[in-house]
């Protein structure tokens, strides 16, 4: 069986250096971009298994043009019909741009010149490409030509050409440049390349300096030798070919070994002026030089290219569907992968790089300074090619903490403290070890949501609803006068487990007097070890983000630095204090897991005035009330009343069953008078009403009238006229509650209640409620009366 072998020289020959003293090129640097031609769709397409459509091709030579490209080698016209028309059809549909010369390629033979030129007849600027092999091996295999009959063919051929040129400009107001390409150079001995070069000059006649240079191109056909060589055999050409200045010195490396594009390079320093290329390396075997490549080494030079490749991704898509070849991922500036780090240490500097670009651009934009690209890792700013920094680092087993924390800050704006980053690497690092694959963005995004219950959709079992945070009054015990300190109280509304509590704590500040309140109500005991916070955006969006670490409440650790476990917590919020309350419940809801919390529990009567409020509260949180002042007053007391069984504990189911039935809101108990229909008249121009309607009085129906100055003055009179004593209404207060379809009214009513003949006067509130103001009022009213056991109905 074939293998390698132990001693490959027994099979392989060596290259012969040149022998070049003193040669220049090693010291030479870049200072501006070689002239361009891509050969596409001349090399590029003959190496295609499937050469391209006429459709295709036009396709990329429209590329090419938007590229910027001003010499396209369009075909090998003679080579089939699809060349031929293909070339016929950009000159007759006028889509050659007047600044592009098109190229087109020809053996020496005078029957194929002719169909080029055929080919070419009428376009304003073209460029005659002619070759003929010259190394040693074509000269004795394939042409079997001695050196001065190969010489007698590239002559002979030039003259045809020379001739047609002439006639074709006389005919046809044609510019033509000739170039020829002794094919085969990089193995033709540089002496007889040079010779040939000359007799074609002269055949040709009319080179000149500027734009009628003549173009010889030296095509490292097969690359047979490191690039040093190649740059060593331009050089030499350059200093012995005769009336250098009449020449273009153009270069057509292949990428045999590998290094085209350092042949390319060290061609271009060895004296070269132009480069002949395919996109992204396509063509013959290993394909030609990779101008895409070539050109972006020169702009992270800091030198213009003159060829605009802004829409990279466009440009590979085109390419590619033209010649149904990938890029690979791993392709110089287009791969999928080149902008992107899996690995941690990687991901670290390149986070750390972009951080520090960004305060150094800063700086640069205030010193009207330019402002330079230098990340590491990355030698191009993946924006030029109109690429994003998404992919830029990707994480898998190999991530760090800083890739990491580099897509939490990209994503979702957080800038996370470096402690914070460790702790959330070890829960990524956990899922991809598991699952054994590459961590998306996605995927890190929601693995950071569920793990801290960040956003709408992850919130824990404890949220923050509302709060206020006050600094508490503290007096002064050497005499007696109240003056404000350092201290804060937190008074908030917080959902535990989907019910709404109010919960109030004391400290420092409004941390620890969250922390406070959470050790009070619901036994949760924890201590704060390290806070951050920055802001995101500007203006009127700026937010701030805080970052908590809590550790358990233990007696033994004083030192919350040696606790084991802590749990990370962040907050989002437009107000700062806010967002730090935020982060400290997404630390607890971490820390308590599924642990069972005690119930929660008001503790009535502590303080008169703020039992009150916090009693109110209570009912905006369990039933959306907004309860009058003197209601709240009297819905205290009726609370003081019923925790004095349970030395001033009552839950909040027990006190919102409280409110209820206390004021007959939304129970199934109608009292002992309501309204079973009712129909309110406008009387005349009175501007006052007439209530008509059917009333259950203590059980028994009625048919009720009564007048009055608006719905509840006529309803009580209609009332009126079935009870003994008076009732009038001292205090009414309406609000609605829900929203869209399902907003109701809710109605208010403190009745004062006068017997006949007697000065006691009782009162009661009654509480409605309706999707119409005038009925949830009436009931109000109704509910009211219902609760004055002292109102008697007429016989
Ligand atoms: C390194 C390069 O990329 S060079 C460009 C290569 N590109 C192509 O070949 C694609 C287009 N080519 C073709 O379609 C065909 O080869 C044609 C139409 C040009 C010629 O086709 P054919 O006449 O059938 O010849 P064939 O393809 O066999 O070519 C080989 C013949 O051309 C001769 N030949 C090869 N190169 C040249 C040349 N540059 N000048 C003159 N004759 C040449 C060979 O010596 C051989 O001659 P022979 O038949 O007398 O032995
Ligand atoms: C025709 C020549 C320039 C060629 O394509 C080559 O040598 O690769």
């Amino acid at each position: 069986m074939p293998c390698m072998l132990i001693d490959p020289s027994q099979k392989y020959k060596p290259y012969t250096p040149l022998k070049l003293d003193d040669r220049q090129w090693p010291t030479k640097t870049f200072s501006k971009p070689p002239i361009w031609l891509s050969t596409d769709l001349r090399d590029g397409n003959q190496a295609l298994a499937n050469p391209m459509t006429a459709d295709q091709k036009l396709t990329f030579f429209r590329l090419l043009v938007k590229c910027n490209f001003k010499e396209i080698e369009i075909a090998y016209p003679a080579a089939s019909d699809t060349d031929f028309s293909f070339v016929r059809y950009l000159i007759e549909n006028g889509e050659i741009p007047d600044d592009v010369w098109i190229q087109v390629l020809t053996p020496a033979r005078e029957d194929l010149i002719r169909r080029t030129f055929e080919a070419v007849a009428g376009a304003k600027h073209v460029i005659i490409h002619m070759y003929n092999a010259t190394c040693p091996m074509f000269r004795n295999v394939v042409f079997r030509n001695s050196k001065e009959q190969t010489v007698a063919l590239a002559v002979k051929h030039t003259e045809i050409v020379r001739k047609l040129t002439d006639e074709y400009s006389a005919s046809h107001g044609m510019k033509f440049r000739y170039e020829y390409s002794p094919e085969t150079f990089s193995q033709t001995e540089i002496g007889f390349s040079v010779e040939i070069c000359d007799a074609v000059k002269t055949a040709w006649g009319k080179a000149s300096t500027g734009i009628d240079r003549i173009i010889f191109n030296l095509p490292a056909t097969v690359e047979i030798a490191p690039p040093n060589h190649y740059a060593d055999q331009i050089e030499y050409f350059c200093a012995h070919i005769t009336e250098r200045e009449k020449i273009i010195v153009s270069l057509h490396p292949h990428n045999d070994r590998g290094t085209g594009i350092a042949a390319a390079e060290l061609g271009v320093l060895g004296g070269a002026d132009r480069i002949e290329g395919c996109l992204f390396g396509n063509g013959e075997r290993t394909g030609n030089v990779d101008l895409v490549n070539l050109a972006l080494n020169l702009y992270t030079q800091g030198i213009a290219p003159k060829l605009d490749f802004s829409d990279i991704q466009s440009i590979i898509d085109i390419v590619t569907q033209c010649n149904d070849l990938p890029v690979h991922p791993r392709h110089p500036y287009a791969g999928d992968l080149v902008f992107t780090a899996f690995s941690g240490s990687h991901q670290d500097a390149i986070k750390k790089g972009f951080e520090e670009q960004v305060g150094r651009h800063a700086d640069n934009l205030t010193k009207g300074e330019a402002q330079i690209w230098d990340m590491p890792y990355l030698p191009l700013d993946p924006a030029d090619l109109g690429c994003s920094y998404e992919a830029v680092i990707r994480v898998n087993s190999q991530s760090g903490k800083g890739g990491i924390a580099y897509l939490v800050k990209q994503h979702l704006q957080l800038d996370l403290p470096r402690k914070m980053q460790i702790a959330f690497y070890q829960v990524i690092q956990a899922i991809s070890d598991k699952e054994a694959r590459e961590m998306t963005v996605e995927d890190i995004t929601t693995a950071f949501r569920k793990t801290y219950h960040f956003g709408a959709n992850y919130h824990g079992r404890l949220t923050l609803k509302s709060f206020r945070v006050t600094q508490e009054p503290s007096p002064n015990p050497s005499n007696g006068v109240t003056t404000p300190d350092e201290r804060r109280r937190f008074d908030g509304t917080i959902s535990v487990d989907g019910v709404l509590r109010v919960i109030r704590g004391d400290g420092n500040g409004p941390i620890s007097a969250l922390l406070d309140a959470l050790h009070t109500h619901l036994d949760i005991d924890m201590t704060l070890r390290e806070y951050t916070e920055h802001t995101i955006g500007e203006g009127q969006n700026a937010k701030a983000a805080s970052y908590i670490e809590l550790v358990a409440t233990t007696p033994e650790i004083k030192d919350t630095r040696r606790a084991a476990q802590s749990w990370w917590g962040v907050g989002l919020d437009s107000d700062i204090a806010g967002s730090g309350l935020r982060a400290v419940l997404s630390a607890v809801n971490s820390a308590i897991g599924d642990r069972v919390l005690p119930e929660l529990k008001l503790n009535v009567g502590f303080n008169s005035s703020t039992g009150q409020a916090e009693i109110a509260d209570a009912i905006i949180n369990s039933l959306a009330l907004q309860l009058p002042r003197r209601l709240q007053a009297s819905f205290f007391e009726a609370v003081q009343r019923a925790a004095r069984e349970s030395e001033g504990n009552i839950t909040y189911e027990a006190l919102t069953n409280l409110f209820q039935t206390t004021y007959g809101y939304e129970i199934e108990d109608k009292g002992r008078f309501y309204i079973q229909s009712f129909k309110l008249e406008h009387i005349g121009d009175t501007g006052r009403r007439l209530f008509t309607g059917e009333m259950i009085i203590d059980g028994e129906s009625r048919k009720v009238a009564g007048e009055g100055n608006g719905p509840l003055s006529a309803g009580l009179a209609a009332l009126h006229s079935q009870i003994q004593g008076t009732l009038a209404c001292r205090e009414y207060a309406e609000h609605s509650v829900g929203e869209g379809a399902d907003v109701k009214a809710v109605s208010f009513v403190e009745l004062i209640y006068e017997m006949e003949g007697e000065t006691k006067k009782e009162v009661a509130w009654g509480v409605g409620s309706d999707t119409d103001i005038t009925s949830s009022g009436l009931k109000a009213v109704l509910r009211a009366a219902s609760r004055i056991p002292s109102v008697k109905g007429r016989a």
